[in-house]
């Protein structure tokens, strides 16, 4: 069957999360979790479905890119292009006016994110597999759909490491599932009576491994973390976020003053373009014991290539709607494999933990054979909105099973959440 793509639609979905402060912290203080989402319609009936994630406003600006790309996917077919996929990629990506526009950064790569979730969902939907299950049946052929450009030279050639693939049994992973940390027990803006109550409950559900958001005011960080610390005990894992708030030398002495607390990793403490700042915070943190970890702003693999050059991180944390895709993110996955560092993907938003399961599932199985040092973040937010939600056991992800890429959403919550003309905020505005 030919799967040729007819229509590319794309709406403005978002929820209001900001109003009860979930997924707050220091830079992003009233956010409202959001999606471009994209369904890609082919001749024969059937569809994939695809998503990036935004904030509130933003979203509508994203959306605006996923209709300037639709022109480059409307009439291909789905064999077409997954038989060049490297050359589909860089027909998005490369196009001599939107490119432009990043190139592979900012809203582009985004919208580009979007379009190309909806492919691989296609494809896995045609082959009847949960992604990640198509990712690892094919593993010595995804050498084709990665991308190599600006790789090469001075690290290595990313097709000599695809044969160097391992290749677990799955038994693992479908007994125990990928090991996931919370993050949503302590955005900024919650009180000390939540954040004590959320991570009671969560303690009681089995997570062991718990972020907290930091960077806003240091004696509020040091009384928030003891907090945790208390709750949480001496032997459970603490990592804190500061979402880009400070400077490098900055960075440095805030954590310097939390580090009693015993964090694992302080992620994105500065700029995320600022990969030799990042070096210097890992360096001076190093004898502290806490890592650098950093990711859901790193644009492209390009930039996680200097990253890991310059040891300027010491978890990676891939994002599936930042980077071009599952592209991209194999090869990063390739990368810091090639560095030995751990990947600990960035999840949450809306759709971003039922995305990336499926890339931190292939990388165990086929990449870093390893669970050393390593989790994927959970949010416990909004997955009621999906067809195939994510399944946590004992603070593990579970394998996805159904066909596709896990981003489908229940059409009765688009048409509740689309902006403006949704119920949801029609009831809002009108208030
Ligand atoms: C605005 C968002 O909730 C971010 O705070 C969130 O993605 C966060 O950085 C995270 O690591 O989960
Ligand atoms: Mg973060």
């Amino acid at each position: 069957m030919s799967h040729r793509i007819v229509s590319v639609s794309v709406r403005d979905v978002r929820f209001p999360t900001s109003l009860e402060q979930h997924g707050s912290d220091a830079m992003h203080t009233d956010p409202d979790y959001s999606a471009a989402y994209v369904v890609l319609h082919t001749a024969c009936g059937l569809r994939g479905f695809g998503l990036t994630f935004t904030l509130g406003k933003g979203t509508e600006i994203v959306v605006l890119a996923v209709e300037a790309l639709a022109d480059l996917v409307v009439g291909k077919s789905l064999q077409d292009i997954v038989k060049d996929f490297r050359g589909f990629y860089r027909l998005l990506t490369s196009d001599g006016q939107m490119r432009w526009l990043g190139p592979e950064k900012g809203v582009i790569q985004l919208a580009t994110a979007a379009v190309l979730n909806a492919v691989w969902d296609l494809w896995a939907r045609a082959e009847g597999k949960p992604l990640w299950k198509l990712l690892v049946d094919m593993a010595p052929a995804l050498h084709d759909c990665s991308i190599k450009t600006h790789l090469y030279s001075n690290i290595y050639y990313l097709s000599e490491l695809f044969f160097f693939l391992s290749l677990l049994p799955e038994d693992r992973m479908m007994k125990e599932g990928y090991p996931a940390y919370t993050t949503s027990c302590a955005w900024l803006g919650y009180s000390d009576q939540q954040l004590k109550q959320l991570c009671t409950d969560a303690l009681k559900s089995g997570w062991t491994k718990f972020k907290v958001k930091v960077g806003a005011n240091l004696d509020d960080d040091i009384h928030r973390c003891r907090l945790i610390r208390q709750t949480i005990g001496p032997n459970n894992t603490l990592m804190i976020d500061a979402n880009q708030r400070w400077d490098v030398a900055e960075a440095i002495s805030w954590v310097t003053s939390l580090s009693e607390f015993k964090p694992l990793w302080i992620e994105e403490p500065t700029s995320p373009d600022d990969i030799l700042g990042h070096a210097a915070i890992s360096k001076a943190l190093a004898p502290l014991g806490i890592g650098v970890a950093t990711g859901e702003q790193c644009a492209n693999r390009v930039m996680f290539k200097q990253f890991l050059q310059a040891s300027a991180l010491q978890f990676v944390q891939i994002d599936s709607c930042r980077l071009g895709s599952v592209n991209e993110n194999l090869a990063v996955l390739l990368m810091a494999h090639k560095f030995q560092v751990p990947v600990c993907p960035h999840a949450g938003g809306v759709g971003l933990c039922e995305l990336v399961q499926h890339l931190i599932l292939f990388d165990y199985i086929c990449v870093s054979a390893s669970l050393s040092n390593r989790m994927c973040e959970y949010v416990d937010h909004l997955h009621e909105h999906f067809t195939s939600p994510v399944v946590i056991q004992n603070a593990h992800y579970m394998p996805p099973k159904d066909p596709g890429y896990s981003c489908e959403m229940l059409e009765s919550s688009v048409q509740r959440h689309q902006y403006p003309e949704g119920d949801t905020w029609k009831l809002l505005m009108n208030k």
